[in-house]
C-alpha cells in the first residue's frame, strides 16, 4: 500500500505530495545539532562534571571564566541535569539587566529545545514569562529583591545565580548581603530540624525548642515545600574574587579556564582629543580595510549614539556606492523594546551592520554577527552628592573590568577584534574594578526594601561595601520626612509598609499616598506611572521638528505633568475603543503604530500602563501622614 505521501498512477508512476512537516524536520534536527555542538564546544562543557562537583560540596561558589566560555547559558542546564531542581525546585539566575535577562533565557530555551516560559522562562519588571513549570530563571536582580518581599528566605529557590556580579549594581549588593543572610537562616534551621529529629528518635519525645528568631515561623511555612540549604553561585568573567571570597567567609573561587575564541586588543598609539570622531574614523577604518564582520560600538547615552549615526550616514553618502554597504542600529535603555531587538536581526546580505549601543550590550548579550568592538573607554555612571542629596550621571572611564568585558562581545562566534580608544598605558591606568553603584546613589530605595525585608539596622547590615554613613543618614532623613519611618527609624505601618510595597521611587509611593486624600488619586496614579519609566517621548534626531510638532498635540499649558496625562488618557481611550471592535492582539498593533507616529516609546507607555494598574493595591482610606 502507498503512504500517504505517495499514490500510484495508471502509468506506473509514483506522485509523491510534498510534505511540508516533513521536509522541515531536517532544518529542526541540523538547528538542534548544531546547538548540541556548540554546547559541546563550550570551554565550560569540559568542566561539567568537576562544576557540578564543587557546587554539591559547596554552599557558596565563586566562578570567574572569560567571557563566552559558557558560564550563563551552560552552568543552569548543568545543575538542573545533575537533580537541583527536584521537588520542584527552581534555579533562579540574576542578571543586572534586562535585555541579558530575556535574550539569555530565550537562548537557554532554545538549548533546552523548550518553550519560552516553560521549563525555561525569565521575569522583569511588569513581564514575567514564566510558569509553574518554570525550573530555570533568568531575571534581574531587583525582581529577586522584589520577590524576597513576599518570600522572604527564597524558599522555591534550590539555587541563586548572580551573575556578572563584577557589575555591582545596587541591587547586586543588596542582594549578596540578603542571600548571605537567608543562607544562614536556612541552613540553621535544617541544623535545627536535624537536631530536632534526632532527639525525637532517640528520647521518643517531641523536643522542639521554643526559637524566638521570627525567621522560624516563615520557614515552617516553606517546610512543606522541603526546604534545602541555599546554594549560592557568584559569576564573572572579570571580578576580584578575593573580595568575594572573604565576604562569604573564605568561600571557594574556582576559575575556568579557556576561551572559545581569541579576541585581539588593539590600543591608539597616541591619546585621542574627540573619542566620538575617532570612533567614527575607527568604523570606517575597519569598513575599509578589515574582513566583513559587524561592529559593536559602545557610548555614553541616546544623544552620542544618535550624533554618531547622522555622523555615519553622511559620512557613507561621500563614499562611492559599491562602499556604502553599511548598515547602522542602536541600542540604549530608553529605546522601545521592539526597536531594541533590532540590533540582533541580521545586516542585509553584503552590508556590515554596525551596532552603536550603551554599557546595555556590555555584559552576558550575545549579539550575532559581532567581529569588531569599538571601546572609547567611557560611560555615563550614576554620582550622588549626600550633602545636597542629589543624584547625577556623569561621563567617567570604564573600569578595567567594563573593558574586559566590552572586548568579549567580539569573539562569540569566531575570532574577534576589540580596538580601545586610548594607549595601552592609559588601560594600566584604569581602576580594576567598577566602584559599586550603591557608594554612588541615593539609599532610600534600598533602605526602604531592606526595612521592609526586616533588616531594621541598616548601619549593621552586612553590606559586601558599605555605604557611606553621610549616605545612609541622608535617606534616611528623607524616609522620615516621607513618613516612611517612626521617630525610631522603623517602618511605619501601613505608609512605610504600603510604600515598601511599591516598586517606585519612595517620593513617588509617598504622593500616591496623598493623593488618594486629595481626591486626584487616578491623575496622580497616571502621572506616576509615566514619570517612573523610561522617558515616554522620544525624539530622533533626524526628526527633531515632526516628534516636537507630535508633542505639542498633548501639551498643557499647566505643565508636563498634566501632559504626560493627556497622553495617556487619549492612548487609552484609542485601545479600549479598538480592543472592543478589533480585539486586544489587533489593537494593541494600532497602539503601536499610534505610538510611532507620534514619537511616543510604546515599551514606557506599555509599563506605566502596568504601573497604573497598581491601583487596585492603593490604599483607600491612609492616615494623614
Ligand atoms: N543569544 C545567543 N545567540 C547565539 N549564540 C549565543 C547566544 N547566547 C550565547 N550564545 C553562544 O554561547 C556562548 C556562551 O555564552 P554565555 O553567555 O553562556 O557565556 P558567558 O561565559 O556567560 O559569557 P559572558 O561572561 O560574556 O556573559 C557565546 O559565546 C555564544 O557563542
Amino acid at each position: 500500500m502507498p503512504s500517504m505521501a505517495e499514490s500510484q498512477q495508471p502509468n506506473g508512476n509514483i506522485t509523491f505530495k510534498h510534505n511540508r512537516n516533513n521536509n522541515n524536520k531536517p532544518n529542526f534536527f541540523a538547528r538542534r545539532q548544531k546547538i548540541l555542538e556548540h554546547r559541546k564546544s563550550l570551554p565550560i562543557a569540559s568542566v561539567e562534571r568537576r562544576l557540578v562537583e564543587v557546587v554539591k560540596e559547596n554552599d557558596v561558589l565563586i566562578i570567574v571564566g572569560e567571557t563566552g566560555s559558557g558560564k550563563t547559558t551552560q552552568i543552569p542546564q548543568y545543575l538542573f541535569d545533575s537533580g537541583f531542581c527536584h521537588d520542584g525546585k527552581t534555579i533562579g539566575v540574576t542578571q543586572p539587566r534586562r535585555v541579558a535577562a530575556v535574550t539569555v533565557a530565550k537562548r537557554v530555551a532554545e538549548e533546552c529545545g523548550v518553550e519560552l516560559g516553560q521549563k525555561v522562562g525569565y521575569s522583569i519588571r511588569f513581564e514575567d514569562v514564566t510558569s509553574s513549570s518554570t525550573r530555570i530563571k533568568y531575571m534581574t536582580d531587583g525582581l529577586l529583591l522584589r520577590e524576597a518581599l513576599l518570600d522572604p528566605y527564597l524558599c522555591r529557590y534550590s539555587v541563586i545565580v548572580v551573575d556578572e556580579a563584577h557589575e555591582r549594581t545596587v541591587h547586586t549588593d543588596v542582594l549578596l548581603g540578603l542571600l548571605k543572610r537567608v543562607q544562614n537562616v536556612r541552613s540553621n534551621y535544617i541544623k535545627d530540624q536535624t537536631s530536632v529529629g534526632h532527639k525525637r528518635a532517640s528520647n521518643g519525645a517531641i523536643l522542639e525548642k521554643e526559637n524566638a528568631d521570627p525567621c522560624i515561623g516563615v520557614l515552617k511555612q516553606c517546610q512543606g515545600r522541603n526546604l534545602s540549604p541555599l546554594k549560592l553561585i557568584i559569576m564573572s568573567a572579570s571580578l576580584d574574587a578575593h573580595v568575594f571570597s572573604k565576604y562569604f567567609g573564605g568561600a571557594k573561587a574556582v576559575r575556568v579556564l579557556g576561551r572559545q575564541f581569541p579576541v585581539g586588543v588593539f590600543y591608539t598609539v597616541n591619546p585621542q582629543t574627540d573619542y566620538l570622531d575617532s570612533a567614527i574614523v575607527t568604523i570606517f577604518q575597519i569598513h575599509s580595510e578589515e574582513a566583513p564582520g559587524d561592529i559593536l560600538v559602545f557610548l555614553t547615552g541616546q544623544e552620542e549614539i544618535e550624533s554618531v549615526e547622522k555622523q555615519i550616514h553622511e559620512n557613507l553618502q561621500r563614499l562611492p556606492e559599491d562602499k556604502r554597504n553599511m548598515k547602522t542600529v542602536t541600542i540604549f535603555s530608553s529605546l522601545p523594546s521592539e526597536q531594541q531587538m533590532r540590533v540582533f536581526a541580521p545586516a542585509p546580505a553584503g552590508f556590515r551592520k554596525v551596532i552603536l549601543a550603551t554599557n546595555i550590550a556590555e555584559t552576558s548579550v550575545t549579539i550575532p554577527g559581532i567581529k569588531y568592538v569599538v571601546d572609547p573607554g567611557v560611560v555615563k555612571a550614576r554620582s550622588y552628592d549626600p550633602v545636597k542629596g542629589m543624584e547625577s550621571l556623569i561621563i567617567v572611564p570604564t573600569s578595567k573590568a567594563q573593558a574586559i568585558q566590552r572586548s568579549g562581545r567580539a569573539g562569540r562566534e569566531g575570532p574577534g577584534k576589540c580596538f580601545r580608544l586610548y594607549p595601552e598605558s592609559e588601560f594600566e591606568k584604569l581602576e580594576d574594578s567598577t566602584k559599586p553603584e550603591i557608594k554612588r546613589c541615593n539609599l532610600s530605595n534600598v533602605i526602604l526594601q531592606l526595612k521592609a525585608l526586616g533588616v531594621d539596622d541598616i548601619f549593621g547590615f552586612d553590606f559586601i561595601e558599605k555605604p557611606s554613613s553621610a549616605a545612609i543618614k541622608k535617606s534616611l532623613e528623607e524616609l522620615l520626612l516621607l513618613g516612611a519611618l517612626t521617630d525610631e527609624f522603623k517602618l511605619s505601618d501601613p505608609v512605610g509598609r504600603r510604600m515598601a510595597r511599591l516598586p517606585l521611587d519612595p517620593v513617588y509611593s509617598k504622593a500616591l499616598i496623598l493623593a488618594s486624600q486629595f481626591k486626584c488619586l487616578d491623575e496622580m496614579l497616571i502621572a506616576v506611572a509615566m514619570l517612573s519609566v523610561e522617558s515616554i517621548f522620544y525624539e530622533p534626531r533626524e526628526k527633531l521638528d515632526e516628534a516636537r510638532t507630535a508633542k505639542k498635540c498633548f501639551a498643557s499649558s499647566e505643565g508636563d505633568h498634566l501632559t504626560l496625562i493627556n497622553v495617556y488618557r487619549t492612548s487609552i481611550e484609542l485601545l479600549e475603543k479598538r480592543k472592543s471592535e478589533i480585539g486586544k492582539d489587533k489593537a494593541e498593533k494600532v497602539m503601536r503604530k499610534w505610538c510611532k507616529e507620534n514619537f511616543i516609546n510604546s515599551r514606557s507607555l506599555r509599563h506605566a500602563r502596568d504601573i497604573h494598574r497598581l491601583d487596585t493595591h492603593m490604599p483607600s482610606n491612609l492616615p494623614t501622614c
